[in-house]
């Protein structure tokens, strides 16, 4: 038995590409695991490694309420519930009573708790030191209904260490949607494989720590539903090279009043290491203030080199960046499009076929969930319900490397199993952050063979960043430059 430390409540660090499986590949390698007689099964497994986490996180702890459900998680809970009562420990069962009948293997995991003596309640304790949360697995289908909702406030409430099996109850394992309420927990124990909404969307913020079990179970490559973002490689810079062996960046942006976004953009790209970095305003009315390094080169959008040019497109563009993304669609050797570059695109049949048409694996699309609704059509609500196909739909429909920003960005390609970027944090929600990851993606992909792996290393360095940032000093992006 091993349990695998994935994150923190902060942010995973994953030296290799960790496999996140939807609940589908968990039902189809639970079916295809053969129970050895005389051994113990999943379950019993699944029992035994929760109250050894449990008892491991809270050794002190004596009173457990064990919260269950009436299907598999909560016979999880009724299993590790027997171990800590062999153990000494005191455990306040809670069942929630139902007119379904459990499932087979809970069924047995009940029908051994009551032959150990221990009581079954069906209401919640007045208090406890530490809740194991086992109402609901990746079964979830709806809001929790009374008294599951109930007990999810009352766990919340107390503000007890809290400890989810497998998801905690109310977040969807697939997406990272939440069901409110929603179990807050201090740390989840994932069963059998790790699932894609415990790192998207919501699910970040309601898991804590995450921990993984496999119970002796192995998945193989048609049960990966996505993986977690790996940490990149450094780039090799060596002595024989020049400015010209690290890539040419041009950022095409910078509409009037909007120029900071632009020149964030080249600061970022600048900072990255790029051999060159060319800026090109949409306006350069009105520049005072607005301080540019002597590093970064001026040019009119007219007057840039095309020769081994990656382009960023969009930032601070407002609605003068239109005119010039046909060009750029058609010339740029690599492109990173971003911010009101992708406004135009998603209101514009001739710039989305431009984008189609483009050669495979050279551009990145970088947009926020409201960008992304806009170049799908539908609703930032849509949008967020399922992150990972949304990211896959874009790829697919303008055949490129997406980032799907947000807690937890998703990086899409044509054809490829999309990967969950595990750092950053909300101190990145401010204004510029955005500018930032184009101009960073920018230099990567001039630098990197694959847009797909610039759009990958570029989405874990500007996480990790916040994630190192100093707890007492407020992230700007300007600041977040500085440190690249
Ligand atoms: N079977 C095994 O060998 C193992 C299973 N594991 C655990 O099993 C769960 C998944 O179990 P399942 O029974 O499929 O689903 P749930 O327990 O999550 O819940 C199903 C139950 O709940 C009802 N329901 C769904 N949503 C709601 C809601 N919002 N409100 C009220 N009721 C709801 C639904 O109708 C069903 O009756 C998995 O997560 C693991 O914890 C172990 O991994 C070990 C092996
Ligand atoms: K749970």
């Amino acid at each position: 038995m091993s349990f695998e430390w994935i994150a923190s409540h902060q942010s995973a660090k994953p030296t290799t590409e960790i496999p996140l499986l939807s609940s589908a590949d968990i039902r189809a390698i639970e079916a295809s695991t053969e129970p050895i007689i005389g051994q113990p099964g999943l379950m019993e497994q699944a029992g035994l490694a929760i109250a050894r986490w449990v008892l491991a996180q809270a050794p002190h702890a004596h009173f457990f309420w064990i919260a269950c459900g009436n299907g598999n998680n909560g016979g999880d809970g009724a299993e590790a519930a027997i171990h800590l009562h062999r153990w000494g420990k005191t455990v306040y069962v809670s069942a929630v009573k139902s007119p379904k009948s459990a499932p087979a293997d809970a069924s047995r995991a009940w029908t051994r708790l009551v032959a150990e003596g221990i009581a079954v309640h069906h209401e919640a304790p007045d208090s406890w030191d530490v809740c194991i949360d086992a109402l609901l697995g990746i079964g979830l289908q709806r809001h929790p209904e009374p008294p599951y909702a109930e007990w999810i406030k009352r766990i919340n409430q107390a503000a007890k260490p809290t400890f989810a099996i497998d998801v905690p109850s109310g977040l969807d394992a697939d997406t990272g949607s939440t069901f409110e309420p929603v179990v807050q927990a201090s740390a989840t124990l994932s069963l059998v494989g790790l699932k894609p909404g415990l790192f998207t969307h919501q699910g970040r913020d309601v898991c804590g720590d995450i921990w993984l079990h496999k119970l002796g179970t192995e998945s193989t490559t048609e049960h990966i539903r996505c993986t977690l973002n790996p940490t990149p490689k450094p780039l090799p810079r060596p002595h024989a090279s020049h400015k010209g062996s690290f890539g040419d960046v041009a950022i095409v942006g910078g509409a009037l009043g909007m120029q900071g976004a632009a020149v964030l953009a080249a600061c970022a790209a600048l900072h990255a290491g790029a051999g060159r970095v060319f800026l090109a305003f949409l306006n350069s009315e009105g520049l005072q203030g607005v301080g540019i390094p002597p590093d970064i080169m001026l040019r009119s959008p007219d007057t840039l080199p095309h020769q081994g040019l990656t382009v960023v497109a969009g930032c601070g563009g407002e609605h003068d960046i239109g005119h010039h993304l046909p060009h750029w669609l058609e010339l740029a050797e690599r492109l990173v499009i971003d911010a009101d570059a992708l406004n135009a695109i998603a209101i514009r049949p001739d710039l989305a076929q431009a984008l189609v048409q483009r050669r495979a694996d050279t551009t990145v699309i970088t947009p926020h969930p409201l960008e992304a609704a806009r170049l799908l059509g539908c609703k930032t609500t849509q949008i967020q319900a399922n992150r990972l196909d949304a990211a896959q739909r874009l790829a697919e429909t303008f055949q490129c490397t997406v980032i799907l920003k947000g807690s937890g960005s998703v990086i899409a390609a044509p054809g490829r199993k999309p990967r969950i970027n595990p750092t950053g944090n909300g101190r990145l929600a401010i204004g510029g952050t955005g500018d930032v990851l184009a101009g960073l993606t920018g230099t990567l992909l001039s630098q990197r063979s694959t847009a797909w792996e610039a759009a990958s290393e570029s989405c874990y360095i500007h996480g990790l960043l916040a994630d190192q940032w100093p707890q007492q000093t407020t992230l700007t992006a300007s600041r977040l430059i500085e440190h690249l």
